[in-house]
């Protein structure tokens, strides 16, 4: 079975140098079955890019891109160009990695797939060699080599026709929309972070920050059975739409300026009591003091938010509760266990998409995921 393997597809290459890219005026109207991708550049600017309809190598399948999300670090990307030390953007890149889609096309050997196959896109996919070990062993969230889309030099998955690996695709029951399977991504991150920190049934749990992340983690840790469950924001709007989806959650307005002992102090008093597991989805350090104060001896506060390089730590608070600290990089083997919660009605991820764009209209979509003003909690683009 050929490997599927795509360094001629997705090798960084220089989009402007190259005619078979090229990036459409901004009044321009594309063809409908032109292959237009959102691109951003190290000029902060975001713009349709119209690009070659790919046909699958072998292990290959061309799939129809129907829904894809915008994360935070796609608009990070465009906005601010980097993302900690080592993803940064340097050349046009392609937007763009909470996808799902049609398969129009399979390459030779690829014998699982067909067109009209449904399908959840896996956003990174690993090298899967045997020498790899941690591929070998499963945890291929740490692959070197892995190509995750739309991190520089990696081109997005959103696009009219992207070119996938038949291994890392995940077949969506006709009971799962396409807009559905696109939230299987960042609920995949909230799997994972679910699936590692160990929280158990009745366990009290702080989530940080109502975002996308915290969200699905909210949606998440309640399909767990965590309880009571508090949730923090520094914006109203996001703690009410947090209490709309989970109408049990508590929720604790964070207010700019209050040190992380009174934001604790308001948590422990919205959870009754400490709770036994802070789940942080802001990356602010602040908001990790916070969660630190709040956890009881022998709790655990786990970090799914990425932030500033260098952060400090409550380093006694925790020492002397016996408070353990762990991280979240991206996730493994998540993709079926989302498409089995969301298709089995345990987890409802629907509510979260609050704005829908056609692919044309990819621009347009970036400007309102950027903008707190717009109140967008997941903003979808649609073909
Ligand atoms: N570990 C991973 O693999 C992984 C994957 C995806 C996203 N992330 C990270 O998860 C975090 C959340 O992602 P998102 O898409 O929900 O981002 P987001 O920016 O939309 O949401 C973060 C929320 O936290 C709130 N917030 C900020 N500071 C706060 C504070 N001090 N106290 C309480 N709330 C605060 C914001 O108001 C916002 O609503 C980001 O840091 C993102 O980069 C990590
Ligand atoms: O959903 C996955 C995340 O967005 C990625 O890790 C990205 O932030 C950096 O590559
Ligand atoms: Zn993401
Ligand atoms: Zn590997």
């Amino acid at each position: 079975m050929p490997d599927g393997g795509f360094a001629d597809v997705y090798s960084p290459r220089k989009v402007l140098d190259d005619p078979s890219f090229r990036v459409l005026e901004s009044n321009e109207k594309p063809s409908p079955d032109a292959n237009i991708a959102a691109f951003y550049n190290p000029n902060h600017e975001i713009h349709l890019v119209e690009k070659p309809r790919p046909r699958p190598n072998p292990g290959q399948v061309l799939v129809h891109v129907r829904s894809t999300g915008i994360c935070g670090s796609d608009v990070h990307f465009w906005k601010h160009g980097r993302i900690g030390d080592s993803m940064i953007v340097t050349d046009e890149c392609g937007s763009g990695h909470e996808s799902a889609g049609e398969v129009v096309e399979v390459g030779e050997g690829v014998t699982q797939w067909k067109a009209g196959d449904r399908v959840a896109i896996e956003a990174g996919v690993p090298c899967s060699k045997p020498s790899c070990d941690y591929c070998r062993v499963g945890r291929y969230n740490a692959c070197p080599d892995v190509v995750f889309f739309s991190t520089p030099p990696f081109h997005g998955t959103l696009s009219r026709w992207h070119l996938h690996p038949a291994a890392w695709l995940h077949r969506l029951p006709d009971s799962v929309s396409f807009e559905e399977g696109s939230l299987c991504e960042p609920l995949a991150v909230a799997l994972a972070g679910i699936e590692r920190c160990g929280l158990r049934l009745g366990d009290s749990t702080l989530i940080c920050g109502a975002g996308p992340i915290g969200l699905v983690s909210l949606l998440s840790v309640r399909a767990a059975g965590a309880e009571p469950i508090v949730i923090t924001d520094l914006f109203q709007n996001r703690l009410d739409f947090a209490k709309k989806l989970v109408p049990g959650v508590r929720t604790v307005l964070i207010e700019r300026g209050s040190t992380p002992q009174e934001s604790a102090d308001k948590i422990r008093a919205a959870a009754e009591g400490t709770v036994k597991l802070a789940i942080e989805c802001t990356g602010a350090e602040s908001s990790v003091h916070a969660a630190a104060y709040s956890t009881q001896f022998g709790g655990k506060v786990f970090i799914i938010g990425v932030g500033k390089n260098e952060q400090l730590l409550p380093f006694m608070h925790l020492s002397a509760n016996e408070i353990d600290v762990s991280f979240q990089y991206r996730y493994a083997n998540q993709y079926p266990k989302a498409i089995r919660l969301v298709a089995g009605g345990l987890i409802n991820v629907k509510p979260l998409v609050t704005h829908r764009f056609k692919l044309e209209d990819a621009v347009s979509a970036f400007h309102v995921a950027a903008d707190p003003s717009q109140g967008a909690i997941k903003v979808q683009i649609q073909d």
